[in-house]
């Protein structure tokens, strides 16, 4: 019999995450597993949970947000155990990804079918990431986000609308292996999914098992543009604008010229502080054992 551990956010979607592990832990003690909760105390507790109970649990379960799965599933690289999900956060981009419902019975469900796939394991500098990170307004934006008092959709859509009338676009030095070249952009998005979450496709035809990421540069939007790229984001059309470049690599480094020390940035729906320069890189045998709800990835 599979030994499961779930390991629950407490503080994510705004304390759901308890109910979610309370009702996840009852169902499958109903069909006879042993299932063991483990809730988080801090930011990064849920990585050090993970590590030590790789070698005692076959399957390790995040509840909780893009936050969570992104500590859970780093421990996890290239181990034997497998990650399952239980989506309680707001954005929820592997999740979705995976095709895994937000509906909590029908996501518990999925954990016992176990429809096991292996996915790429892609790293900003150091940091494993599984959906999305990247550099510019989004990461302005996340930033100015978590420094508001409240949380929410007013919160951001303010945060978002303030940053767009003080954010420019910057000139990045982008390096793919001996090919250089200088661009302007006003958002860099290294996706290893197609969406940041919510359902907001920024790389629509990224493959999260193909041994390569998918880079997408915008433009700063005129108020016009910015409807259309806002509407293209939720239709997968974002890749399709002429003013929109994309591009495919297993390695791309971006670095700021006019600019040195550290950068603002995003990882799974996180904010962070990067320094300068970037790399974001894709090794082939780095891979993530995790259980969806789909083959066609
Ligand atoms: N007990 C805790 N107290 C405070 N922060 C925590 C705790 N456990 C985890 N965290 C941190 O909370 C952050 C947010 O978590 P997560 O992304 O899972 O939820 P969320 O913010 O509700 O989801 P979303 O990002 O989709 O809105 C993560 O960076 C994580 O490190």
């Amino acid at each position: 019999m599979k030994n499961i551990v779930l390991i629950a956010n407490p503080v994510s979607g705004n304390g759901k995450s308890i109910k979610a592990a309370e009702i996840t832990q009852q169902t499958l003690a109903a069909k006879g597993l042993n299932i063991h909760i483990s809730y988080t105390q801090y930011a990064g507790h849920a990585s050090q949970l993970a590590k030590n109970f790789i070698t005692e649990f076959d399957i390790i379960v995040a509840i909780g947000g893009d936050g969570t799965v992104n500590e859970i599933a780093s421990a996890l690289v290239n181990s034997t155990a497998i990650l399952g999900i239980i989506p309680t956060g707001s954005g929820n981009g592997l999740a979705r990804h995976l095709k895994i419902p937000m509906n909590l019975k029908s996501a518990i469900k999925c954990l016992y079918r176990e429809k096991i796939v292996k996915i790429d394991a892609p790293k900003i500098n150091n940091e494993y990431f599984f959906c999305t990170a990247g550099v510019g307004f989004d990461a302005q934006v996340s930033h100015s986000f978590a420094k508001m008092k409240g949380r929410g959709l007013t919160n951001y859509i303010k945060a978002t609308v303030f940053e767009y009338f003080k954010y420019h676009s910057k000139k990045y030095s982008l390096s793919l292996g001996e090919n250089n070249k200088s661009q302007d952009a006003f958002v860099i998005t290294v996706a290893n999914a197609a969406q940041y979450g919510n359902n907001a496709f920024i790389a629509p035809k990224a493959k999260i098992n193909d041994g390569l990421l998918e880079v997408t540069l915008l433009p700063k939007p005129s108020f016009f543009d910015a409807i259309n790229f806002s509407i293209r984001l939720f239709t997968k059309k974002i890749h399709e604008h002429d003013k929109v470049k994309t591009l495919q690599t297993e390695t791309i480094k971006i670095d700021v010229p006019t600019e040195s020390g550290d950068i603002y940035g995003h990882k799974d729906g996180e904010p962070e502080i990067w320094h300068l320069p970037l790399e974001f890189s894709l090794k082939s045998n780095d891979k993530l054992t995790v259980i969806g709800n789909t083959d066609k990835l």
